[in-house]
């Protein structure tokens, strides 16, 4: 079997399951799901959770030591580009230089979808401070391709809208932006279960970062590792080429040849 290697910004991960901090009872619940999930990479939101910002209270950093897994800060309930980069500049500080981000500019508060000007207008800014930016985006191809032609070392389109759990909406678009792209895409966003994590992983995505279908299932820590599975069968099955779909008629399963003859 050849080797199948997730990069992103030239680090090498084994688990293409990325997931959210938030939303969680507590810190501990949010550790044991992670730990289920067999996630590498986790996503903070800056303005959400204290990574330090809030001195006397308990911190993620503790449960989550990012001795043992890669922080991706982000900007969740950003809805400027100036905002995002402030946000982003004030995680590099917490973090110690930390240079990889998820870069998210929401449209409005109703939809969260993402507003796709702001977006490209702090990738560019964000891309020449030296900040790797995984990009939350539309489903939309010629803007995927513009995020990457800023320098972006991540696409990740919408399946559906933050915390919906709708699924992928879009399967088509989804398959555009992936046969384009050079650097790694990954389904970021409105996963509602395990099924939806597959159909993303088969469709050849490289990965899925999710929160709600995980914090919000009834055992999170169950869904957790429903959805490492998940990921990981899709992987599987996009790497083994499905077989080749045909008319809607039968295809006996056993060989026709040497039959015994009826009496
Ligand atoms: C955690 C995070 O970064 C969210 O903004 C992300 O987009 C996940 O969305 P879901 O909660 O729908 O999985």
């Amino acid at each position: 079997m050849t080797q199948d290697l997730f990069q992103i910004a030239g680090k090498t991960y084994g688990s293409r399951l990325l997931v959210g901090t938030g939303k969680y009872k507590d810190f501990a619940e949010t550790r044991a799901a992670i730990d289920a999930s067999g996630a590498e990479i986790v996503t903070v939101a800056i303005r959400r959770v204290n990574i330090g910002q809030t001195a006397g209270e308990p911190s993620l950093l503790d449960y989550l030591p990012p001795s043992e897994f890669t922080y991706l800060p982000n900007t969740a309930g950003c809805y400027s580009a100036d905002d995002a980069i402030r946000t982003l500049r004030l995680a590099r500080e917490l973090l110690d230089d930390h240079k990889l981000v998820k870069l998210e500019v929401l449209g409005d508060p109703q939809t969260l979808y993402p507003n796709v000007r702001e977006t490209l207008k702090a990738a560019e800014v964000l891309v020449k401070e030296g900040f790797d930016v995984m990009v939350y985006t539309s489903d939309d191809p010629i803007v995927a391709r513009e995020l990457e032609q800023i320098g972006c070392c991540a696409i990740m389109p919408l399946a559906s809208l933050i915390g919906s759990g709708m699924g992928i909406l879009n399967p088509w678009n989804l398959r555009l932006i992936i046969e384009q792209s050079k650097v790694p895409v990954l389904v970021d966003a409105g996963v509602g279960t395990a099924s939806d994590a597959t159909i993303g992983m088969e469709l050849g995505c490289d990965g899925v970062l999710m929160n709600t279908a995980i914090a919000g299932a009834r055992d999170p820590i169950r869904m957790a590792h429903a959805m490492k599975l998940a990921v990981e069968a899709g992987r599987e099955a996009f790497l083994a080429g499905r077989m080749p779909k045909k008319l809607y008629s039968g295809d006996p399963s056993s060989p026709l040849a040497g039959l015994i003859a009826a009496k």
